[in-house]
């Protein structure tokens, strides 16, 4: 408990806000969260005494920040609320013009209050003091099916995702050189290539010859490849998801994979009682979950047998390296890959994609690069042939700036910051507004046009039509981070690099992609912004190739 001027401020145990006001403390019992499976992270939170500096007392005391009631931010939600089936974009603009650059969202139901910010200094501010062991808080319902429902399978590891502090750190600093290191990844480039080039053979046998649509869902399709791309590089397994025969027990986990996704914004972004009571809805969550354990592992348990089998060979796999770790570990990790990395890489596609056919200068300027990389269209992707491809990831990257599938990053500050003039205490959350920022002309010079020239340094010396213009980016660095920033960046980056830059390469090599809905891309917030709606490309096959 601490005394900021006229206002008394307390936190319980967990860092968590109890009381804010001018009388005595009583604190809530609040620890029941962590029997609950809500996080503990309040041994992380600093303990010294409240900051007491000069700029602290000319700082504007927390309270005067703007920001909706408990009462009225839930009354926005409700039917007939201003947000009330809003996505995260939309959800974002809103309440940016309501409150301005920067709000606060009161905590509810033992969590941390969360403040929104807009402003790039306070993202540096708020980086600068995560510390090594920075805290994001995950997704709750991983932590508690792990450590309090099925303590004797995970035996007490959380996993990345949910995991904080010292525990999270042990895992990330055993998996980064796995899972980080370029060369490590890249390893998987033959096969992923393999992978997208059946997604292209099944899209031949979906696609009309004549109107050149699909005569099914792109982004169920797009889906089972993300599927098939992730758990080879997980599970060392081919699945079979594009083929007509696909391993029945993949289908099932892809199913429950979904459903799993469905559930965690439920339980894990909305408000819920769940940590108090287990409503029938999150007891089919639960069971989500032990399907997704019995599966994997039973995938897992296969390939010790191949691997036993076919001895070690020079070159070991992720899930080789994983398993010589720590075989626990290796698990929480493969399934942590699975659910993270599916509905992130088909969502950021389809996002680019779009933003391409959008685009069709910067398709063809991108079709002159891939025609250099693949004169032979049939030709595998190599090492050699994929080295030099500053275009491709330039659109890749230009796309993700204009649609950032994760809209802001977050984290529980642990020290006493100060946000553009307020005083932040320790303990509350912050989410940074990103995705707001990569569309501002302010930082972003023609914001809403897709320009991968500005994430050129120089033009590429084989082609004369495209003219760089870093002068368009942003010299912010904390502005542009789909990815993330820091040590606990995501794990999974350069994977879904790798995987979207080989499909992109396939399909781009293939055919000239235009959009045919009507609308523009439409978006909905699930645990991330996934595409939704009507999602309707044109594939016409480039006439050299087919
Ligand atoms: C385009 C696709 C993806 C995007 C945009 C994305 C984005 C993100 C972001 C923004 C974070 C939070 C980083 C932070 O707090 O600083 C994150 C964390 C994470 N991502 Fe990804 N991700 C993608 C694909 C993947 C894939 C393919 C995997 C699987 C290998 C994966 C696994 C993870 C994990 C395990 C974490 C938690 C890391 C930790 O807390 O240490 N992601 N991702």
């Amino acid at each position: 408990m601490w005394n900021n001027g006229k206002q008394l401020f307390a936190y319980n145990r967990h860092g968590y806000q109890l009381f804010q006001g001018t009388g005595t403390v009583k604190e809530r019992k609040l620890s029941i969260n962590t029997v609950l499976g809500q996080q503990d992270h309040s041994a992380l939170i600093d303990k010294t005494p409240p900051r007491n500096d000069a700029k602290w007392q000319e700082a504007k005391p927390y309270n005067e920040m703007p920001g909706p009631s408990n009462w009225r931010l839930l009354s926005f939600f409700l039917p007939g609320g201003e947000l009330h089936n809003t996505n995260l974009i939309q959800m974002n603009r809103r309440l940016r013009e309501l409150y301005g650059d920067i709000y606060r969202f009161p905590g509810m139901m033992g969590k941390a209050d969360v403040v929104f910010t807009y402003n790039p200094e306070d993202f540096e501010v708020t980086y600068r003091n995560e510390g090594i062991w920075p805290i994001r808080i995950g997704l709750e319902s991983f932590s508690y099916y792990r450590k309090v429902q099925r303590p004797d399978i995970f035996n007490g590891i959380g996993g990345l995702v949910s995991e904080q502090g010292k525990d999270w750190a042990d895992i990330r600093n055993k998996v980064n050189p796995v899972l980080m290191k370029v060369q490590n990844v890249r390893q998987n480039l033959a096969q992923l290539d393999l992978i997208a080039k059946e997604f292209i053979d099944k899209l031949e046998t979906l696609r009309h010859p004549k109107t050149h649509t699909l005569q099914a869902e792109f982004h169920d399709q797009l889906k089972m490849w993300a599927f098939e791309s992730i758990s080879f590089v997980a599970l060392n397994t081919r699945m079979g998801l594009l083929s007509d025969q696909p391993d029945p027990n993949a289908a099932r986990l892809a199913k429950h994979m979904t459903e799993f996704f469905n559930y965690s914004f439920k339980y894990d972004v909305q408000p819920s009682i769940w940590p108090y009571y287990k409503t029938p809805g999150f007891k089919r969550f639960l069971k989500t979950y032990d399907n997704i354990t019995e599966i994997t592992t039973n995938y897992i348990e296969a390939a010790i047998q191949r691997f036993d089998a076919t001895g070690n060979g020079k070159n070991k796999c992720v899930l080789e390296q994983l398993l010589g770790l720590n075989k626990q570990v290796a698990m929480v990790m493969v399934m942590d890959m699975l659910m993270a990395g599916l509905d992130t890489t088909s969502s950021a596609f389809i996002t680019i994609l779009y933003h391409l056919s959008r685009n069709p200068l910067k398709q063809e300027l991108l079709q002159e690069e891939l025609q250099r990389i693949l004169p032979h269209p049939n030709d595998p992707l190599t090492e050699e042939n994929t080295k030099n491809m500053p275009y491709l990831r330039a659109c890749i990257k230009e796309g993700l700036r204009i649609t950032s599938i994760t809209p802001g990053n977050f984290r529980i500050t642990t020290k006493d910051l100060i946000l553009s003039g307020y005083r932040v205490p320790r303990g509350t959350g912050v989410l940074m507004g990103v995705l707001e920022l990569s569309n501002s002309d302010e930082y972003f010079p023609h914001s809403a046009v897709f320009l991968p020239e500005r994430w050129l340094k120089a033009a590429p010396p084989d082609q004369p039509d495209v003219q760089a213009c870093p002068e368009a980016r942003s010299r912010n660095p904390f502005i542009y981070l789909p990815f993330g920033f820091g040590p606990r960046t995501c794990i999974g980056k350069r994977i879904a690099e790798l995987e979207i830059e080989t499909l992109l390469i396939r399909l781009l090599r293939c055919y000239k992609v235009s959009w045919l809905a009507e609308e523009p891309l439409q978006y909905e917030s699930t645990i991330i912004l996934a595409p939704c709606g009507d999602i309707r490309f044109k594939f016409e096959p480039i006439a050299t190739t087919l």
